[in-house]
C-alpha cells in the first residue's frame, strides 16, 4: 500500500522566483503548494500526495505565531491513520530553528521532514524539485519513524538537534558537524546511520502542551552576541525590554568578557536564566569549562547553537521549569 504524505508549505526560496534564470536576486515565497507539487515529476510514484498552504514567507520572516499554527496542524494531521508522514517546505535561513521547535512540540513517531532550496524555482539547476522529491521519499518511509524531526537537503538527512546552515549561498549548506548525519537519500533511495540520541517529538514533555486553544505566547528570550569590548549593559537593556532569559552567543567555549560575566552573574543571582552558547559553528559548550557556571549560576548549552538554545529556553520558561532543572534539559533535548 502506498503511503500518504501531506506537504505543508510555508514559503522560502523553494517557492521563490527570479526575473531571469541566471540572476542571484529573487523573491522568496511566490509559488503555491500546488505549483510546487506540479513541478516535480513522479512525486506520486513515491506516495499519495496532498498539499496545504500554511504561510508563504521568506523564512527570515518566520514567526512563533506561524510555528505554533504549524505544529498544531501537524499534531492534528498525525492523529489521522491515513497520514503516514509530513513534509514541510521552508526557507533555509531559519530552517534549523523550525526543525528544532517541531522536534520538541510534535507529538508523533511518524516522520516530519523539512526541506527547502538554495536556488529559486526557475533558476538554472534549481535544487528545490529534487529536494522535495527526496523529502517525500523520507516522509513516506516507515524506517524514518521515531527519528524526530528531520531535514532533507542536497541528498543528506539531518537530525533537528545537530544541523546548522554553514554557507550563505551554496546548495551544500547544511552540516551536522558534531553528531553527524542521520542518513542519506539519493533519488528517493534512503539509507540510515543512526537514531538521534536526544529526546524528541512523541517523547518530549513539551509536545502535549501545545495545541489546546488559546495558542500560547512564548516568553521573550534574547540572544546577545559576544565580541571584543562587548558592552555589558546589553544584559540590562534586554531584560528591561521584557526578556525573561538571555542566551549569550559567546566567543569560543561560551566565553564573554569579565564585565559581561559580572553583569550576567548579578542578573543570574536574582533567578534570571543566562545560557552560554557559542558563536563558533561547531563544538559543544561544556559546563564549568573556562567559566564557573556553578558559582555564577549560568547554564551551558551543550550542542545547541544560540538560536536553538533560545527555543529550548523559551519552552522551558513557558512550562515554568525551575532554573535548577533547566541545565538538565540541555543534556536531555
Ligand atoms: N534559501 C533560502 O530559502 C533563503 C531564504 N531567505 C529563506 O530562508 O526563505
Amino acid at each position: 500500500m502506498k503511503s500518504h504524505v501531506r506537504i505543508l508549505a510555508t514559503g522560502g526560496t523553494i517557492a521563490g522566483i527570479s526575473q531571469t534564470p541566471s540572476q542571484s536576486e529573487y523573491c522568496a515565497g511566490q509559488m503555491t503548494i500546488q505549483d510546487m507539487i506540479d513541478a516535480v515529476p513522479d512525486l506520486n510514484r513515491l506516495a499519495d500526495i496532498s498539499g496545504e498552504q500554511i504561510a508563504n514567507v521568506g523564512s527570515q520572516d518566520m514567526s512563533f505565531d506561524i510555528l505554533i499554527r504549524l505544529t498544531c496542524r501537524i499534531n492534528e494531521l498525525m492523529k489521522k491513520e491515513d497520514i503516514h508522514g509530513i513534509v514541510v517546505t521552508h526557507g533555509t535561513d531559519t530552517m534549523e530553528e523550525t526543525a528544532f521547535f517541531l522536534n520538541l512540540t510534535v507529538d508523533s513517531p511518524k516522520p516530519v521532514v523539512l526541506t527547502g532550496a538554495m536556488r529559486p524555482a526557475n533558476a538554472i539547476s534549481a535544487d528545490g524539485p529534487l529536494n522535495l522529491f527526496n523529502a517525500v521519499a523520507v516522509a513516506a518511509d516507515p524506517n524514518a519513524r521515531e527519528r524526530g524531526c528531520l531535514v532533507v537537503m542536497n541528498d543528506r538527512i539531518h537530525g533537528a538537534h545537530s544541523l546548522t546552515k554553514t554557507n550563505t549561498t551554496s546548495v551544500e549548506t547544511f552540516l551536522s558537524p558534531v553528531n553527524g548525519l542521520v542518513g542519506t537519500v539519493n533519488y528517493g533511495k534512503t539509507a540510515y546511520f543512526r537514531f538521534p540520541f536526544r529526546r524528541h517529538t512523541y517523547l518530549s514533555e513539551f509536545s502535549s502542551r501545545f495545541c489546546h486553544p488559546p495558542h500560547p505566547t512564548l516568553p521573550r528570550v534574547d540572544i546577545i552576541y559576544a565580541c571584543i569590548d562587548m558592552p555589558p549593559d546589553l544584559i540590562d537593556l534586554s531584560s528591561a525590554a521584557g526578556a525573561k532569559g538571555i542566551v549569550i552567543a559567546g566567543d569560543g567555549n561560551g566565553n564573554m568578557n569579565q564585565a559581561t560575566i559580572k553583569k550576567a552573574a548579578q542578573k543570574a543571582a536574582s533567578g534570571f536564566c543566562i545560557v552560554r552558547s557559542s558563536r563558533v559553528p561547531t563544538g559543544t559548550v561544556g559546563r564549568n569549562m573556562e567559566v564557573d557556571d556553578d558559582t555564577l549560576g549560568f547554564i551551558a548549552s551543550d550542542e545547541l547553537n544560540p538560536a536553538k538554545a533560545r527555543i529550548l529556553l523559551m519552552l522551558a520558561l513557558f512550562k515554568r521549569v525551575p532554573r535548577h532543572q533547566i541545565q538538565q534539559m540541555f543534556y536531555t533535548y
